[in-house]
């Protein structure tokens, strides 16, 4: 069932309609999808609206405008969902086909958690038909962020995963890459960049072949109220780290301070990133990051620039200012 594009809400119709959209947009839309011709014509783009179970989805595939050096790299998408729901549904598809690539191309599938919302959004992948269908054998597992403590405390992002999904899937213990947790965080950064480092020697890590940097094959990554993504936060001088694949905090503005991050470098090497963004409260950086400008009030998420697919997948009150 396809709905029209007078069903959008005003602000998305708004997005749709903007003829900021004729100039490359930060994050450009021109789809090949089949074309609304008012749109079309409009737009420059086309959308692709089909009913996912009585909610609404909007999703538009997006070639980079190739124009904006800064931030154009790869390809760009974003979908919107009624419910959180029905982003778990397409955000368990979206992975496992990606997973299903990599595990045939090279039998191996890297990919990167945060912590926070993300790992409920997962809960599908652990459920008909993916538990079955997934060649869980040749996942390995990271995290874009961890907090310091011990990885039975409640503030640990491999506790939350472990609890939420990891237990619930048929992974191998030792393709799941979390970090030491006796040492203090500067150590701990040290340790899971060597062991990355090891990863990418061996060949389980693939490596960017315009950086030299490990090139996860998918980067699950959530984005704070403020905008921020793994552990880098606006205004802190680790978004601007170039060198360290990852690096240490200690003191976040979100608790716990303590907490090991990987750097936008490592970030923006990936093959596919998907950022999953439910909540009003979330609105506003989300409104950033698709605008053209990037100024002193760069927000971390707005950095977010992968060599590859970076595709959105935000609930309709995070998208509620598009
Ligand atoms: O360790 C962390 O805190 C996370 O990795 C962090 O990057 C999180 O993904 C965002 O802050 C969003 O958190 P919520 O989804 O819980 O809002």
């Amino acid at each position: 069932m396809a709905s029209s594009p007078r069903h959008f809400s005003a602000p998305l119709r708004a997005l749709l309609l903007s003829p900021s959209l004729r100039k490359p947009p930060r994050i450009p839309l021109r789809t090949s999808l089949f074309s609304q011709p008012l749109m079309h014509k409009a737009l420059a783009f086309s959308t692709q609206i089909r009913g996912v179970s009585g909610s609404r989805r909007v999703s538009w595939k997006t070639e980079a405008s190739m124009s904006e050096a800064a931030t154009e790299k790869g390809k760009r998408g974003a979908e919107v969902f009624d419910s959180e729901e029905d982003l778990s549904v397409s955000l368990a598809k979206y992975t496992a086909d990606i997973a299903d690539k990599f595990s045939k191309e090279k039998r191996s599938f890297t990919v990167v958690l945060s912590g926070g919302s993300l790992i409920k959004s997962l809960r599908k992948l652990a459920e008909p038909p993916y538990i079955d269908s997934v060649d869980w054998s040749s996942w390995h597992i990271f995290w874009a962020d961890e907090r310091v403590v011990p990885k039975d405390h409640d503030d640990s992002n491999y506790k939350l995963a472990f609890d939420g999904f990891l237990s619930k899937i048929p992974i191998l213990p030792g393709n799941v890459y979390s970090i030491n947790d006796a040492l203090p965080a500067e150590g701990a950064a040290d340790d899971y960049e060597t062991c990355l480092k090891h990863l990418v020697t061996s060949g389980v890590i693939s490596v960017s072949a315009a950086t030299g940097l490990p090139k996860f094959d998918l980067m699950l990554l959530g984005m704070g109220p403020d905008g921020n993504v793994a552990s880098l936060f606006p205004g802190h001088p680790l978004v601007k780290e170039k060198e360290k694949w990852v690096t240490f905090i200690k003191d976040s503005p979100k608790p716990p301070p303590e907490r090991i991050t990987f750097t936008f470098p490592v970030i923006n090497a990936s093959s596919h990133i998907a950022l999953v963004v439910c909540g009003a409260g979330k609105a506003g950086p989300v409104h950033a990051a698709f605008q053209n400008s990037r100024n002193s009030s760069t927000v971390p998420v707005q950095m977010v620039a992968p060599e590859g697919e970076l595709v959105w997948f935000l609930d309709k009150d995070a998208a509620s200012k598009l």
